[in-house]
């Protein structure tokens, strides 16, 4: 490469409505529909996620553009707080470097950020900026992410489908269907008779041979989850997910052990960084990690979250993200298939994960994706004009 161009402007913008953000959906939704969640202990807050307020952020969109007028971008949870992060803080640290910096800005973003970060928000807005440097890079280079990565092991990425209706997903090709649960440890035992039983009629459905997984999103406490994990086993369950809050590592620990032969423990959407999956790791807390690419630091981190895996004999599949796992994905022997979020109202068809906000967004079919799907430059895909994007802070 003759030139290698430098960082000219990062821009953060905002937008509300599905999307990254994914869990902004309207009414009648089914991953709105009387979920368990760490809230369910209240009942007023117990029937919709939106009204404890999981869609309050909104999606951040970050735009980095370079001195010969290529422009990468990325989209991730975090919304206005992200955009002031980005805007105040993390452009000084992109603005005038190379393109080809991504090592140095992520470690100079982490690092300037530790007083108020290390998870959650400031990690979101992170990774953010990181998806948009690999976007960048790839538009500069005029490759596909995945062969920036070092090239991809597989010519085609099979997928599981989260959602309501595994029964539908099975029709549609995936090799798997993950349901949200629906009732935690406030609604008793007449709660989870319920869940077992909802487990029981979809096993029904789906004959015995399709996965079958149970997403607990946070909402759990040992004991339940031990006795779920129990009770599960007759009806095949794959894997208990999510079933302990992130910070719980030592529950995670005896859920391990407690669950059934053959049960796989899973989680980790919501850790991040090498150092979070460390500790999952070392203290032998789950068969798979799934680190959201948007949310644990990024690809940077992501490729070192891989790596300690490998070492500790555990799968990786990223939870939802989209194309950005997609390119990641294709690209590691210890991530054989992927997830994909039904964002369909009734979980009925497939449709784009991250719609409205992307353009060129690839979906599975027939629960497959081909390489080819994935071989432009960046991740592949542009932002939606349709949707319109608002700039609440510049710097
Ligand atoms: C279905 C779950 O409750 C979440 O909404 C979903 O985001 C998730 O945890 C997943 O693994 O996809
Ligand atoms: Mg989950």
């Amino acid at each position: 490469m003759s030139q290698i161009p430098t960082i000219k402007q990062v821009r953060a913008y905002t937008l509300k409505g599905g999307g990254a953000d994914y869990h902004d959906q309207a009414d009648g939704h089914w991953i709105d529909d009387h979920i368990a969640t760490p809230m369910a202990k209240y009942p007023e807050y117990r029937q919709s996620r939106r009204s404890f307020g999981i869609n309050v952020l909104g999606t951040l969109v970050v735009e980095i553009e370079d001195s010969a007028g290529n422009v990468g971008f990325a989209v991730t949870t975090g919304g206005e707080p992200a955009a002031y992060i980005v805007e105040k803080h993390l452009a000084r640290f992109l603005e005038g470097a190379k393109v080809t910096d991504i090592e140095r800005i992520w470690d100079q973003m982490y690092w300037s950020t530790l007083y108020y970060g290390r998870k959650g928000i400031v990690i979101n807005t992170i990774s953010g900026v990181d998806l948009a440097l690999w976007d960048l890079l790839g538009k500069v280079r005029g490759e596909p992410v995945h062969q920036l990565l070092g090239g991809a092991v597989r010519d085609e990425l099979q997928f599981y489908a989260t959602g309501a209706r595994p029964d539908l997903a099975q029709k549609m090709g995936f090799i798997g269907g993950k349901m949200p649960l629906h009732h935690g440890p406030a609604e008793g035992e007449e709660g989870l008779r319920r869940n077992l039983e909802e487990l029981a009629t979809m096993r029904e459905r789906v004959g015995p041979d399709f996965w079958l997984m149970l997403d607990c999103w946070m909402s759990l406490d040992l004991n339940y989850a031990t006795r779920l994990a129990q009770g599960a086993q007759e009806y095949g369950l794959k894997w208990i997910e999510e079933a302990l809050p992130p910070d719980d590592y030592w529950g995670y620990a005896a859920l391990k052990k407690n669950v059934p032969t053959g049960m796989l423990v899973t989680t980790g959407e919501h850790e991040a960084t090498r150092w979070g999956f460390r500790q999952l790791l070392e203290m032998g807390c789950c068969d798979i990690i799934q680190p959201d690419v948007g949310w644990c630091g990024g690809i940077t981190e992501l490729l070192k979250i891989s790596a300690l895996a490998d070492a500790h004999h555990a799968l990786v599949i990223p939870h939802g993200s989209s194309v950005y796992s997609y390119h990641f994905v294709a690209t590691r022997h210890n991530s054989p298939f992927a997830e994909f979020l039904m964002m369909a109202p009734k979980a009925d068809e497939v449709v784009p994960m991250f719609h409205p906000q992307l353009l060129g967004e690839p979906v599975p079919v027939q629960g497959r994706m081909r390489l080819s799907a994935l071989d432009k430059p960046g991740f592949g895909v542009e932002l939606n004009p349709a949707c319109e994007l608002h700039r609440p802070y510049t710097h």
